[in-house]
């Protein structure tokens, strides 16, 4: 956009990554658009910085937002630049992301336009999608026990439920299968997944959410039930039925992401917000590579993403 800044000065520590039918956050004062790249390559979109104004200081607080599937959803599942959108946000100073994700719902009581904010993840990806910052010559192992952020969690839970009754309904945990798509699943897939116990379906919760947890940046995913996915007796999920429950309750999952930013820009969130539990996680997960076996490439690449790391 003619007069926007291209380059943002001050550290961001806050970023939203827009799903499927949330490709922008209007309503917030754009201060700049980056287009930055990435020893992984450019971003799935550029980098909108927005100002969002903290209702308890008044301060404006910088918010990176990056379109997981593109400005105009051009990247499949298996597409989406995982790798150079954590890198991105993490170079900014990004350490806590809100990531939206459009779902199908695998149980009757998460009905479409419910929100979840889930806590467990099953990896139904193929493998055909870059997932790691280690590799080629540095190796490192970090926890996904949790594979989202329970601090954070807390947080979002809260701003959800102060929303419900407007017209917001919220199940406080859940369990993500993420499928590699593009394709949605059989119906014998979707009763599996619902014997094992999953909540929801999408395609974008990994590789997303371990590569936040390798780049030391608290991670949560808010997800939006759009179908029952093909296991139900109502119709067959479609894109049709996903976009338009999306966008019908695109206000609402605005609002939501509205309220969890207020929270976060609150001084008593600070630490939360900086994500100080992670700090210096990758540093000794990269350590278990000696300093004779690691490529010059690799802990090149790994010292943009961690200056100072692998000196
Ligand atoms: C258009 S239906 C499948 C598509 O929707 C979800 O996108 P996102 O997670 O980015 O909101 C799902 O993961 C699939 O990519
Ligand atoms: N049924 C479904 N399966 C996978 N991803 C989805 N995103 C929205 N609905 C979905």
């Amino acid at each position: 956009m003619a007069g926007v800044p291209n380059t943002y000065a001050d550290p961001v520590h806050i970023a939203v990554i827009g799903g499927t039918g949330l490709q922008t956050l209007p309503n917030f004062t754009l201060a700049a658009t980056l287009t930055p790249t990435t020893p992984w390559g450019p971003p799935s979109s550029p980098i909108s910085i927005l100002q969002h104004p903290s209702p308890s200081t008044g301060k404006l607080i910088p918010i990176a937002f990056v379109s997981r599937h593109g400005l105009h959803h051009e990247l499949a599942p298996h597409e989406v630049a995982n790798r150079a959108n954590i890198a991105a946000l993490r170079s900014l100073g990004v350490r806590t992301i809100i990531a939206f994700s459009a779902v199908g719902s695998l149980q009757e009581e998460i009905r479409p336009r419910d929100f979840v904010v889930p806590d467990q993840i099953i990896d139904r990806t193929k493998g055909i999608r870059p997932f790691t910052f280690f590799e080629g010559g540095m190796v490192g192992h970090v926890g996904f026990g949790d594979p989202f952020d329970e601090g954070l969690a807390k947080i979002v839970r809260q701003c959800g439920h102060s929303l419900e009754g407007e017209g917001v309904r919220l199940h406080d945990r859940g369990v993500v299968i993420c499928m590699e798509g593009p394709q949605f699943s059989t119906r014998a897939e979707s009763n599996l997944y619902r014997s094992w116990g999953g909540s929801v379906i999408n395609m974008s919760a990994l590789p997303e959410a371990k590569l936040a947890r390798e780049a030391e940046i608290a991670y949560q995913m808010i997800c939006m039930a759009t179908d029952y996915d093909c296991w139900h007796d109502s119709e067959d999920v479609n894109v049709e039925m996903v976009m338009g429950h999306m966008k019908a309750n695109s206000e609402n999952a605005r609002r939501f992401v509205g309220a969890v930013l207020d929270e976060l820009s609150k001084e008593e969130h600070a630490g939360q917000v900086l994500a100080k539990h992670l700090d210096g996680q990758s540093k000794f997960a990269g350590s278990i590579t000696h300093k004779e076996g690691r490529s010059e490439e690799a802990v090149k690449k790994l010292s943009w993403l961690f200056p100072g790391y692998y000196d």
